[in-house]
């Protein structure tokens, strides 16, 4: 499933964001690349241990925690620092598979990536390329988003960053383990959630139907879900 949420960043908090990682130190992007994805990959990003990367990943996690749409379709179990890259003068991340586990250098901190996710920090009128295309068996979905918009993607996915032809692309991107690791089961939690949401509006929180329903999106989650 991939799913677009909107507004994780109002257009202030990217503004800011902005300002606070451009000015900064950026260093070639496969600083964080495994074996396969090397020869794929050319862009920048800014290095994973600077204080900046650091401080700017924090701002992205709060905003994440923030988020309803993101903590219903994800919903994550653990989220590793987000990190930022940035493509221009023809930089691109030909196709490549992102790695299962990952690990945050020095610590025992670990996650199985099952979730990708890309933060999009600029406008998508300022630059030409750069779209992500992610394959899945009904063929290729072509994201691009607003500034502040994010696409949750599955991290089994084989994928790829289009060369950016003019303007540059910047962006957060991350990975997570989710609390459900079957995608379907995932998928049919947020189908579920989302429509309780709806009737809820619809009918009010105390409908016997909405009840029942939100019973049965529990119970399922304490079937499926890792805490
Ligand atoms: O830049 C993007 O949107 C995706 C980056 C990516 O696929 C990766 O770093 O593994
Ligand atoms: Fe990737």
């Amino acid at each position: 499933m991939m799913v677009r949420i909107e507004n994780v960043l109002s257009a202030e908090q990217v503004a800011n964001l902005r300002t606070m990682i451009d000015a900064a130190e950026w260093v070639d992007g496969n600083e964080t690349s495994g074996h396969q994805s090397r020869g794929a990959k050319r862009n920048r990003q800014l290095s994973k241990s600077s204080e900046v990367a650091q401080k700017a990943g924090r701002i992205v996690l709060d905003a994440l925690g923030k988020a309803p749409e993101f903590v219903a379709a994800a919903l994550p179990l653990k989220v590793f620092p987000p990190l930022f890259n940035r493509y221009e003068g023809g930089e691109t991340f030909g196709n490549h598979v992102d790695n299962s586990i990952r690990r945050l250098d020095g610590t025992d901190f670990r996650i199985r990536s099952d979730l990708s996710a890309t933060l999009f920090l600029c406008d998508p009128e300022s630059y030409e390329g750069g779209e992500l295309v992610v394959e899945d068996l009904f063929g290729e979905q072509r994201v691009k988003l607003p500034a502040g918009d994010m696409v949750l993607y599955p991290a089994s996915s084989v994928h790829r960053v289009t060369p950016v032809t003019s303007g540059a692309r910047v962006a957060s991107f991350f990975w997570l383990q989710s609390m459900v690791r079957d995608p379907v089961q995932r998928e049919q939690l947020y189908r579920l959630d989302r429509t309780v949401r709806v009737l809820s509006a619809d009918r009010g929180p105390q409908d016997e139907a909405v009840l029942e329903l939100t019973n049965l999106y529990h119970n399922l989650m304490r079937s499926w879900a890792d805490s």
